[in-house]
Order: C-alpha cells, then structure tokens, then sequence
C-alpha cells in the first residue's frame, strides 16, 4: 500500500441551491508512495488547490476515499489528539507563507511553540536547539530566528514557513504553489532545498504548480489534471517529453522555453483558449 491513496475523489461547489455547481474535482484516483515527489499540474481552475486542501482536511469532499498510511484522512478529525495526530502525518505549505505565520512571534518562537504543542521537545533548552536545527536545515540562521515574518524577504518567509511544516515531521507536505511567488533564483533554491530534504528525511510531497518547469526540477511523477479531471499521469520526464493526452500537449507548449516569443505567447494562447474549448465540449 502507497502511502497516500485517493480514489474517485469528488467535488462539487455550488453557489446556491438547486443551481448545477462546478465540478472541481471529478472522481480523481492517484497514489503518492512512501518518499515520492508527485507534481499536481494544470491550468488556473483545474481543480488543484481543491484536492490539496481536501487532502490536509481544509476543504471537504462529495465522495470518494483518501487515505495517508491507511488512515482515512476525509472524515473531520475529532478532539485535539486527533487533530495533533492528522498534522503529524500531513502539512502543508501555501503560496502565501503569511498564513502560516504568526506575524507577532518571531521564527525561532514560532518554530518552538509548535514543536513543544506536538511533544517533539522534552525541555525549553531541546526546543531551541531543535528550532535552529530546523532553520539550519532551510537554509537560515540564529539571527533570522530573532526575526519576525515580516523583517524577512520573500524566500526567507517561505523557507521558515517550510521549517514549521518540517518541525512535525509529517510523512507527506502538500505544496500548493509553493514557489509560484518567488523569483526565478530563489525560487531555484528553495527547490534544491526542497529536493535535499526530500533525499535526507524521506517525506513525500504533493507538489501543486502550473508551472510545468518546476515540476520537472522536483518531482519524480506528475499527474496532469483538467477540468478536475486526471487526464495523465505517470514518470515526469515520460509526461513532459512524451505528451499523450492533448491537454498535457498544450499545457506544454503553452509553457515559455528557451526560444520564447511573446507574439508568439500571445498568438498560442488564442489558439490555446479555442482548442481548449474544443476539447472540454469532447
Ligand atoms: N470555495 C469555493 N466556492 C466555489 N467555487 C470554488 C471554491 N473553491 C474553488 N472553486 C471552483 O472550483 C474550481 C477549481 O478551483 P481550484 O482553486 O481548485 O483550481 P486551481 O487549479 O487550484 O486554480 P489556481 O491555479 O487558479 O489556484 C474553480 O472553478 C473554482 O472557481
């Protein structure tokens, strides 16, 4: 058994009663193994953020199953214990790190209170050195401990944000466009770091973009999603130079490379939009 296994996971949203609603995610089945990278990718509306966030329990499903280590992660969790126990298995990171980070508390603090809320530090001494063990691990120091969120740059802010998922030592950490606000430099940091971790603790990752590059550096599979619908999936490098499904074909060379044109861009995307149309009426 993989570590994570979703099957025939559904999502309907619906405005008002009685109205049709919007398939976000329609009967999607993946699995995620035990250290596995797996990029979730797939234009604005696709249906990505739903089933990351159905999957660490912010967002509720129709129907369908998910498990993390066999443990049906659906079902809201109940009591405290329950709840510490569902965060030690799967945490998430968000494009934003602000919201999950206490702008008042500086990182250093903010990074002991958690480890001390899930017992990972019998004393205030072990809590400390663990939080700069952490921060090391990211990439940052004693003095950015001191820091509040807001006295750090973009890439700090996202690597502290990752430290306090790391703190728990969670079996999976779901990345919904982890990286998507950062510059391209940075952004190359953050997923050496990320791709390090991975190698060092095993953890597994769902790895939510748009961004068909980023996937690449970081992921081992990709699913391929439209519509709320997997349409591909399989090894990235199969997936990415070896397209079978139209949408995955479009995505691709939607995606600016090397000789990017912005007329181009501008001229594919048109034709993208019609063609687009064209297969969501199929
Ligand atoms: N809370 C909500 N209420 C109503 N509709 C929603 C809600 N959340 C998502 N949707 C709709 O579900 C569909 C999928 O949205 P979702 O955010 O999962 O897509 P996404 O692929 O993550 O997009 P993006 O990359 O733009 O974040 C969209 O049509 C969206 O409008």
């Amino acid at each position: 058994m993989s570590l994570v296994e979703v099957d025939a996971l559904h999502r309907v949203f619906r405005m008002a009663r009685r109205t049709e609603g919007v398939t976000a995610v329609n009967r999607v089945s993946f699995s995620i193994g035990a250290g596995e990278a797996v990029g979730l990718v797939g234009e604005s509306g696709s249906g990505k953020s739903t089933i990351a966030r159905i999957l660490v329990g912010l967002e509720r499903a129709d129907s369908g199953t998910a498990t993390i280590e066999g443990v049906d992660c659906l079902t809201p969790a109940r009591g405290r214990a329950e709840r510490l126990r569902r965060a030690r298995a799967v945490q998430m990171v968000f494009q934003d790190p602000n919201g999950s980070l206490d702008r008042r508390v500086p990182i250093g603090e903010m990074l002991q209170r958690t480890l001390r809320l899930h017992g990972r530090s019998a004393s205030t001494a072990a809590a400390r050195a663990e939080a700069l063990r952490l921060l090391d691990q990211v990439r940052l120091s004693e003095r950015h401990a001191a820091a509040k969120p807001h006295e750090l740059s973009g890439g700090q802010r996202q690597r502290a944000a990752i430290a306090r998922a790391l703190a728990v030592e969670p079996k999976l950490v779901v990345l919904d466009e982890a990286v998507s606000a950062l510059d391209v430099s940075v952004q190359a940091q953050v997923l050496d770091l990320l791709a390090e971790i991975q190698r060092d603790s095993g953890v597994s990752y769902l790895f939510v973009s748009h961004d068909l590059a980023v996937v690449q550096q970081l992921c081992q599979r990709t699913l391929v999603l439209f519509r709320g619908a997997i349409v591909e999936q399989g090894p990235t490098g199969r997936v990415l130079d070896t397209p079978q499904h139209p949408y995955t074909q479009l995505l691709i060379a939607s995606t600016p490379g090397a000789d990017w044109d912005p007329e181009r861009v501008v001229r594919d995307r048109m034709t993208f939009t019609q063609r687009m149309a064209v297969l969501s009426e199929e």
